[in-house]
């Protein structure tokens, strides 16, 4: 009998830019990142509001790339600041796109992934997906103890590239995701470090707001007391301190760019300022991985690596140092993140996984 043929458009909207991919089956048929410049991004107020211009700019890409969305059988975005939720494909339903348009756990370029997936495919009558959204919570009971009454430690990172990485890696070793004990840490604009156990992630930092290391537009873990005094000091409003610590943060607040690789050339260059901050970054990532790895107990399968900023070598070689002794590194760079939402979509329309209903 013949293998029956999907064709999935993935939407993967980032701050900056908009990737998108178009798959037949496991072939990638185009990809294109569309790039937003600061002036086209800044002229909306909210993120919401930059649904219409987004899903014009994907329309005309498919378009001057030849493709006929008529042939599409689902579309698949990632997905953002929803509730809570376990991993896997999640059908768009009324509530999630209510969560989705108003933020429901806070405001992110990936929550138009799923709105733009489903008004792109209900005007085609086929489904529409998400997978593995930056909520996705499987966290240990004792992993959400903040360590104060009033603030329960929160899963939000890299769970689509995370998870696909990880089952990435595992189909190539020949087991299973479910019985590998990894260490997955996805160095991008923003940096998280998962503890993958049992096909589960048990413990992860919260990537998004303070918590880990800090990465080029990330504060990360911040000194709390210094925090709160900046807080009231009536120099800054609520949103101004959010901006500073989320999106300007880390490599952009010591060196004015989140560009890993004009840090790189400022470093070749002589930069001291620029060598410190750099070596800190991965100082503390190393740092991060050396907590993860007590909570496996030492019992660690492999660490990998990925994310953009796994493309260089001086600042893995910087990590690797200080981690070598906790087990096999894997380098795993860029993100798989496109890939992911395809397969996640075909395993739903070819019968091998039932497609979650959100919020349960
Ligand atoms: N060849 C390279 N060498 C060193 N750093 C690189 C290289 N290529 C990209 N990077 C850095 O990787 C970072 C961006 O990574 P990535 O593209 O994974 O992030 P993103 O998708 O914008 O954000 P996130 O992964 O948090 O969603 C930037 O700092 C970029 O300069
Ligand atoms: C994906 C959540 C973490 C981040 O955006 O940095």
């Amino acid at each position: 009998m013949q293998e029956a043929s999907y064709r999935i458009l993935v939407i993967n909207p980032g701050s900056t830019s908009t990737k998108i991919g178009v798959f037949e089956n496991e072939v990638l048929l185009m990809e294109k990142t569309i790039r937003h410049s600061a002036e086209e991004i800044g002229k909306f107020g909210s993120i919401i509001d930059q649904y219409e211009f987004r899903k014009e700019t994907i329309l005309e890409a498919l378009d001057e790339e030849g493709i006929n969305i008529s042939k599409l059988s689902a579309v698949c975005g990632r997905g953002g600041l929803l509730r809570p939720i376990e991993g896997g494909t999640y059908a768009v339903n009324d509530m999630m796109l209510e969560d989705l348009r108003k933020g429901f756990s806070g405001q992110h370029a990936s929550n138009l992934g799923g709105i733009l997936a489903f008004e792109i495919a209900s005007g085609l009558n086929i489904p529409s997906y998400i997978v593995d959204p930056v909520v996705v919570d499987e966290l240990d009971p004792i992993a959400r103890v903040s360590g104060f009454s009033l603030i329960e430690r929160k899963s939000i990172f890299h769970a689509l590239n995370q998870k696909a990485v990880a089952k990435r890696y595992a189909k190539k070793i020949g087991k299973s995701y479910k019985d590998l004990r990894l260490i997955v840490t996805h160095m991008g604009g923003g940096i998280t470090v998962g503890v993958h156990q049992g096909g589960r992630v048990i413990d992860v930092n919260n990537g998004l707001h303070g918590d880990g290391p800090f990465s080029p537009e990330r504060a990360g873990s911040v000194p709390i007391g210094d925090l709160v005094d900046l807080c009231f000091s009536g120099e800054y409003y609520r949103h101004e301190i959010m901006k500073k610590l989320v999106g300007q943060g880390g490599l952009i607040s010591y060196l004015g760019t989140s560009d890993a690789v004009a840090v790189e050339k400022r470093i070749a260059k002589g930069d001291k300022e620029a060598a410190l901050i750099y070596d800190a970054m991965a100082y503390q990532v190393a740092k991060e991985i050396g907590a993860a790895s007590t909570v496996l107990e030492g019992q660690i399968d492999a660490i990998l690596l990925t994310g953009g900023l796994a493309y260089g070598k001086d600042f893995v070689e910087s990590i690797s140092k200080r981690i070598h002794y906790l087990g096999e590194i894997v380098v795993i760079p860029g993100e798989n993140e496109l890939q992911a939402l395809s397969e996640g979509a075909i395993r739903v329309l070819n019968g091998e996984e039932n497609a979650k209903v959100y919020p349960n």
